[in-house]
């Protein structure tokens, strides 16, 4: 983002992936923030205020005329207001349904019905032009006109509106390549001869361009080229889509609308529209809707790696193709800044009475606000948007911020210890989870030990095994990573809470997983805690690798330590290669490994928790370094007890520090006596230091801290230039070294099984020697953890403690 210029606000406005244009421009002034990436699609009438500031040039470097991008960007801008993040995409494309610029398709053939058509057609020897659009492609119809007015003037030609349709036609669009809508395929001899995605000018139309570029005149058009824009088909192969799919149809389900009910009653009264919406939104019984909505939102969030609602939004809009979508994706955004506002944090009964007290509050202002709206003239040409403004502005008069919101544990008081009444609590419902911290790893790092520290503060309750324990809790869960359990049944892990007591978990995969953040934010709220222990990463890898011998868990004794270094770098660089876009500048963009991780990618710690801070501000954090830690761990417990708001007084924290947690003799399951070949050798050491010093340093830099001089300790004179060597360079390493996971003793202490799939989504494909289960391995055996058969899936358990 540039600085703001005097007046107004500049932003660099980049068109989405799959348009052409960057450009400059200068926009009016504007509340907090201007709004970058809007999707040039949403046009309408506006007032042109934007100005370019350099020249706009598409892709191939063409430069694109200034006055085009103002307008599109004044548009964009327009109607689309940024409001605290949020970018209403959808009222935007309803102006131009509004606008009635657009007619409904006159004629049109299902996809399904052009192949015989063409064979037809080719019988007879006729070209045939089609337009391949869809109908909530809200391009295609911006479009149509063009296409329609341009027929008259082509003769002989067959002239096809196609529908390309629902996902069940996937196997049509392959047929014709179709990626995006609106496409015009010129077909000869019912085979395709040109297929033009989307060639849009405003000035000649579509029809006219193509016409234009094969008698070619096209080049003296050049200079009035817009960027090209359209509806993405989306990707049916995708594992997302078929949870977005579903989840979005659960949806309009839900509210009783058909997509096209809700689009006409969109269309035909948007107010009606915005007060059911306002009314759901007020309603018990509806908040799990826009909770359903926002999950949604989560899903294309985790898909595309978005930063916020508004990206998120734009994405539901784009691959739930049309207005639609966009307008439930906004309006949901509205509806969930509202009832995030309303409920905010912690547990208990009187907090309920807070609730209830904010929601008329609330219901009392929103039923002004209309009225208000209607009263101010000046407000009129905004229309929709307005409505949705002021309430969330009203909303957010009248709700505490986040900023502002008691700490867990200690939420009815404010900073200063005196009740503020304003402050409302967020209250968790069946929809919400009941611990309020997470001790996150890194897995190796001494998190168990942390987490048996703090279950010795009184108020601090344990994770509840099942009533039929047989071992202590260790506090792994595996939910926000896996998602194997329903909310209920997670909860049903926790103990019943008494008002000021908090209870939390320990799953040491849930610092890497890529899933887990908008897992914990969407099932958690976004008041939640987590601690973590960082380890020096070679001795976090060398600790993972003993545990795992120890309990023979995949690991062979036989095995030296360098062996399975070499191994798990290598293991790392194929999934590197295989998704060379899974970080960029230390932000990872892909997920690469599940939570079963990876010896090396276990300790990239900035870039994990990078990907966290980017979902939880980075206050929530409490991060030690494993070093410090345990020089003075008594110091440290007692800030991680204030740190959750707990009183630090009432534990005698020297005395509950003594105790180590899940130390090697703590998990041993085989016969194993360590030798040299189990050590971390020197070769081993300094190419293992070398790879992570960067992501050491950057760690570093984003937690503006020091490390220990230990982490970047390296004997350089033991680097190999060819990389790390192993022991036998002949010798190829055998893969029965790695064994399989046969052992009954072991399944046992997996996660129960799901059919969701992996939530993080690998990359890379199988790798059978760690599958996710290894996950539960490290996790649940690496603590010496035998859990008795009811322990991993007793859903049935009440919970209660
Ligand atoms: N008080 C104290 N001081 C120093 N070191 C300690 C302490 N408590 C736990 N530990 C060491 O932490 C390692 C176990 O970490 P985790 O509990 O996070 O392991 S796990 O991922 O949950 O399996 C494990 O490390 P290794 O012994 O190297 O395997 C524990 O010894």
């Amino acid at each position: 983002m540039l600085p703001a210029a005097p007046g107004g606000v500049s932003c660099e406005v980049t068109c989405p992936a799959e348009s052409l244009v960057t450009a400059r421009v200068e926009l009016p002034p504007v509340p907090e923030t201007c709004l970058c990436g809007l999707p040039w699609g949403s046009t309408g009438a506006v007032a042109p205020q934007a100005r370019v500031v350099d020249t706009p040039r598409n892709t191939s470097g063409t430069r694109i005329p200034e006055t085009h991008v103002e307008s599109l960007a004044t548009s964009a801008f327009n109607m689309s207001q940024r409001l605290r993040g949020l970018t209403l995409s959808g009222p935007a494309l309803l102006t131009s349904w509004n606008s009635k610029v657009v007619p409904r398709f006159a004629h049109r053939i299902p996809i399904r019905e052009l192949h015989p058509f063409l064979v037809a057609a080719n019988a007879r020897h006729e070209h045939t032009i089609a337009f391949f659009y869809r109908e909530h492609c809200t391009h295609s119809l911006m479009r149509a006109p063009l296409f329609a007015a341009v027929q008259p003037f082509v003769a002989n030609v067959n002239y096809l509106w196609v529908d390309v349709g629902a996902p069940s036609n996937i196997l049509d669009w392959r047929r014709y390549e179709l990626t995006h809508t609106p496409t015009i395929i010129v077909f000869r001899n019912s085979s395709v001869m040109h297929t033009f995605p989307d060639p849009t000018t405003t000035e000649f139309g579509s029809l006219l361009f193509f016409i234009m570029k094969l008698t070619g005149v096209s080049d003296a058009m050049d200079g009035h080229m817009d960027p090209s824009f359209s509806c993405p088909i989306p990707d049916h192969t995708h594992p997302i889509w078929k949870p977005l799919h579903r989840s979005v149809q659960e949806f309009q389900d839900a509210m009783g609308l058909r997509d096209t009910q809700a689009e006409e009653l969109m269309l035909g009264d948007l107010q009606t529209f915005i007060d059911l919406g306002l009314q759901l939104a007020t309603r018990d019984s509806r908040l799990d809707l826009v909770l359903r909505y926002l999950a949604i939102l989560d899903q294309v969030r985790v898909w595309e790696d978005e930063h916020s609602f508004d990206d998120a939004a734009l994405y539901v809009s784009r691959y739930c193709s049309g207005g639609t979508s966009a307008m439930l994706a906004a309006l949901a955004v509205v509806l969930a800044m509202l009832v995030t506002r309303y409920t905010a944090d912690p547990v208990e009964e009187h907090h309920r009475r807070q609730r209830r007290r904010a929601r008329r509050a609330m219901m009392a202002r929103l039923g002004r606000i209309p009225p208000l709206l209607l009263q101010n003239p000046g407000l009129a040409p905004a229309g929709p948007v307005a409505v949705i403004a002021l309430v969330v502005v009203a909303a957010s008069f009248v709700a505490p911020t986040t900023a502002s919101s008691p700490s867990i544990g200690n939420n009815n008081n404010s900073k200063d210890g005196t009740k503020n009444k304003k402050e409302l609590s967020w209250i968790p419902t069946s929809d919400t989870c009941r611990p309020t911290y997470f001790v996150m790893g890194a897995r190796k790092g001494g998190s168990t030990s942390l987490y048996h520290y703090l279950n010795a503060h009184p108020n601090i309750k344990p994770y509840s095994m099942s009533r039929r324990k047989t071992a202590p809790s260790y506090g792994e869960v595996h939910f926000l990573h896996k998602a194997h359990y329903s909310l209920q049944q997670y909860n049903n892990k926790f103990p019943h809470l008494k008002p000021g007591e908090i209870t939390g978990e320990s799953s040491v995969s849930t610092l890497v997983s890529y899933a887990a953040p908008n897992h914990t934010m969407h099932f958690c709220g976004p008041k939640v805690k987590f601690l973590a222990i960082l380890r020096e990463p070679v001795a976090r890898m060398h600790s993972q690798y003993l545990m795992r011998i120890r309990l023979g868990s995949r690991l062979k004794p036989t095995v030296p330590f360098r062996t399975w270094a070499i191994k798990e770098l290598q293991r790392f660089e194929q999934r590197v290669i295989a998704s060379p876009n899974w970080i960029d500048g230390f932000e990872v963009k892909a997920p690469l490994f599940g939570p079963s991780g990876n010896g090396l990618y276990e300790g990239l710690y900035s870039v994990h928790l990078r990907h966290w801070f980017k979902r939880y501000p980075r206050d929530q954090f409490l991060l030690f370094i494993y070093d410090h830690f345990f020089k003075h761990p008594s110091g440290h417990l007692k800030e991680a007890y204030r740190f959750l708001g707990m009183d630090d007084s009432v534990v005698r924290c020297r005395k509950v520090v003594q105790r180590r947690f899940n130390t090697a003799s703590d998990n041993v399951r085989v016969n194993f006596t360590e030798s040299h070949i189990h050590q971390v050798d020197a070769h081993t050491d300094a190419h293992l230091k070398k790879f992570f010093e960067p992501y050491n340093r950057d760690l570093e830099a984003l937690l503006n801290i020091t490390l220990p001089s230990s982490w970047f300790a390296l004997d350089e004179t033991a680097l190999h230039p060819d990389g790390l060597q192993p022991f036998d360079p002949n010798k190829q390493d055998d893969d029965d070294d790695y064994e399989d996971d046969d052992d009954d003793s072991l399944k046992q202490i997996q996660a129960p099984t799901s059919d969701d799939d992996d939530d993080d989504n690998n990359v890379g494909g199988g790798d059978d020697d760690y599958d996710d289960d290894a996950a539960d391995d490290d996790d649940a055996s690496s603590r010496g953890l035998v859990r008795g058969p009811g322990d991993v899936d007793d859903d049935d358990d009440d919970g209660g403690a």
